[in-house]
């Protein structure tokens, strides 16, 4: 392999994103006593050292050899292993997943189950997570849908199309609601309670019983370190036992929530959507508006009934910027009905024809469609 065809072996492998190896690493390495450029025999032969350089290299004693090569090891390029060439980002240290909220909350527990090394990158508001992927300074965001208890979460469906960001994946959590306090604070020394509105709905039994003031705040690990960092001694703090950790409280109780089962549903998102296969359960995710006429709802439903496709969630949603749509009533005249927008998942893969086949007719009864995404299922808890 000559230099013109490493260098080019160079841009692909940075372009993969696998570290620098750039023409100009190549100065460094050959200027680095011929060492150990061992990933290649024919690489090898031509950064083989000079007679006399080897003789230098000789009269460095161990210690410094060793020192120079450590620090010259750090340029050379990783080399690919079989997770690199996997492509599997489970694995992948670096990727950086957008949420929001503060470390410790469970939206960053969402990012964990999915990505276990991930390095979490904590956001204001959900609007930044998604800017942050478009920015490229997060490599996906994982964003609350749905919650059992409390239903959709219109805003991020809303947040949905407002970008052009793909669904490539979801996350079920079955949160753990804990109280958390201040070391040494009991129960009966509290006086408000705060979280995120959702938390504090999901545990409204053991609320009621504790006849503590409720304070909504953005996020749960929110209001774990505002307890911690005040140091307020007549307030509690629902949030995760990791947050309780990671802000030095104590846990008070555990599984406060009504429901035990109280899970809430992220999706993950991307720039790119994933090329969608047959290897295991999928789902897909649409978005469209329909065409005015009786029964149209009940038509475009069907599309996936004729086809033996399973429905998992049907959503609707005014079109926030044109809410209204004005129609003619044969009877009445003009009349302005809210305009909808229907979000739907349906359990298939778009590898499948009858997936294809299904949208296809229902294009017809469109005056808009799109695929957000079309995904691996969850099916763990
Ligand atoms: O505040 C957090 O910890 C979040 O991750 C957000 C969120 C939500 O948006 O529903 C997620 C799950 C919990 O049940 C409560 C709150």
């Amino acid at each position: 392999m000559g230099m013109n065809s490493l260098a080019v072996l160079g841009n692909c492998v940075s372009q993969l994103g696998l570290g620098g190896f750039p023409s100009k690493s190549f100065g460094c390495l050959s200027g680095s006593s011929g060492s150990t450029l061992a990933f290649h025999g024919s690489v090898k032969k031509s950064f083989e050292p000079k007679k006399e350089q080897q003789q230098i290299v000789s009269q460095e004693d161990d210690h410094n050899v060793s020192k120079r090569l450590h620090k010259d090891l750090s340029f050379f390029p990783r080399s690919i292993t079989d997770s690199v060439l996997s492509n599997n980002p489970k694995d992948d240290p670096n990727i950086r997943i957008a949420f929001k909220g503060l470390p410790g909350c469970y939206s960053e527990d969402a990012a964990l189950k999915m990505y276990p090394k991930c390095q979490s990158v904590p956001c204001d508001r959900f609007e930044d997570t998604f800017k942050a992927v478009e920015l490229w300074l997060a490599d996906k965001a994982v964003l609350p849908i749905e919650n059992s208890a409390g239903g959709s979460i219109y805003w991020n469906y809303d947040l949905l199309l407002c970008h052009r960001l793909h669904i490539v994946g979801e996350v079920q959590l079955a949160a753990n609601l804990c109280l958390l306090a201040l070391p040494g604070i009991r129960e009966e020394q509290l006086r408000r309670v705060l979280s995120h509105h959702q938390a504090l709905a999901s545990s409204d039994a053991f609320l009621s019983k504790l006849g503590t003031i409720q304070e909504d705040v953005d996020d749960t690990a929110g209001a774990a370190q505002y307890v911690a960092l005040e140091g307020l001694r007549d307030a509690g703090a629902i949030a995760s036992a990791r947050a309780a950790a990671m802000y030095g409280l104590n846990i008070l109780a555990e599984r406060i929530q009504d429901d035990a089962e109280n899970i809430t549903r992220f999706l993950v998102l991307a720039r790119e959507p994933i090329i969608p296969k047959l290897d295991k359960a999928y789902k897909t995710s649409i978005v469209f508006t329909l065409h005015e006429g009786p029964g149209i709802l009940f038509k475009a439903l069907a599309v996936f009934a004729l086809r033996e496709i399973n429905l998992i969630k049907i959503e609707s949603r005014p079109q926030i910027k044109q809410p209204v749509r004005v129609v003619d009533d044969s009877n009445m005249g003009k009349a302005k009905y809210f305009d909808y927008l229907f979000y739907i998942d349906f359990e298939a893969s778009m590898a499948e024809p009858r997936a294809q086949s299904a949208l296809e007719q229902l294009q017809e009864l469109t005056t808009f469609l799109r695929v957000l995404g079309c995904y691996a299922m969850d099916t763990t808890l």
